[in-house]
């Protein structure tokens, strides 16, 4: 499912820079779940831009099925993202003048989608998070726990083949965040949903079967099996 090779990623140039990937390989089978962990500064949240595309890699490739993410420019790119890719961040980024329904929207007419068809699947994902009664919310409107339920549902609702999530439960409590985990798990059993997940939580990254530990812009462990 992703498949990435060889990838480097350098900020900044002479005494100022930061070598944040240092020749990292990874694959993803279809379905899998995976957390990315290790401690501040090492890369992980890099190695998530890079993979979906948001940052680009300064070498190496990176595949999403037969789609080389590498080749691609940003139009491209953005293409790509709106058809197989979802993303939650820790900072939920919801659109503030717009109800939970719009927002989860907003990527679906982005992705060329009918405005009936993209109320209806808004409303199924919204279920799915169980806030379909929250629809006609504002973000500041509701908790931190069910803002990031929101903006998974907006993640997902368009089926995309791989969920990356940068530290999803980092600014929550932590019933808030077993909930939030449970429904990434639950997208991952409902829809086969590939998942990456960055965490520097141990906690949370041993719910997940594979741990891949990553130390000064490498991966330098990589475990399956922990959990189950
Ligand atoms: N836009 C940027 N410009 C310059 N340096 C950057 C930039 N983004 C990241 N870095 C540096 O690259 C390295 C890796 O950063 P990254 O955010 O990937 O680490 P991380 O493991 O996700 O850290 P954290 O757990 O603290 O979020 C760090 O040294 C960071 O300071």
């Amino acid at each position: 499912m992703l498949r990435a090779s060889q990838l480097s990623k350098t900020y900044g140039t002479g005494n100022e820079a930061t070598r944040a990937l240092r020749e990292v390989g990874l694959t993803l089978g279809k379905g899998e779940m995976a957390a990315v962990t290790g401690p501040s500064g090492c890369g992980k949240s890099t190695l998530l831009h890079v993979l979906g595309g948001l940052e680009p890699a300064d070498g190496g490739e990176i595949w999403i099925g037969d789609e080389a993410v590498h080749r691609r420019r940003e139009k491209e790119l953005a293409a790509l993202r709106l058809k197989r890719m979802g993303f939650v961040f820790q900072a939920y980024h919801l659109v503030p003048v717009l109800s939970a329904e719009e927002n989860v929207q907003l990527p679906l007419l982005a992705a060329g989608m009918t405005r009936r068809e993209a109320e209806r699947k808004a409303l199924e994902a919204l279920e799915l998070v169980g806030l379909a009664g929250k629809r006609r919310s504002r973000p500041s409107a509701l908790s931190g726990g069910q803002s990031q339920r929101v903006a998974i549902a907006r993640a997902v609702a368009g089926k995309p083949d791989i969920l990356f999530a940068d530290e999803p439960t980092g600014a929550l409590d932590s019933e808030a965040a077993d909930q939030v985990m449970g429904l990434l798990e639950l997208m991952n059993r409902q829809y086969g949903m590939t998942l990456l997940l960055v965490t520097h939580d141990d906690r949370l990254a041993q719910r997940l079967p594979r741990q891949i530990r990553m130390f000064n812009g490498r991966i330098v462990e990589d475990r399956e099996g922990a959990t189950c």
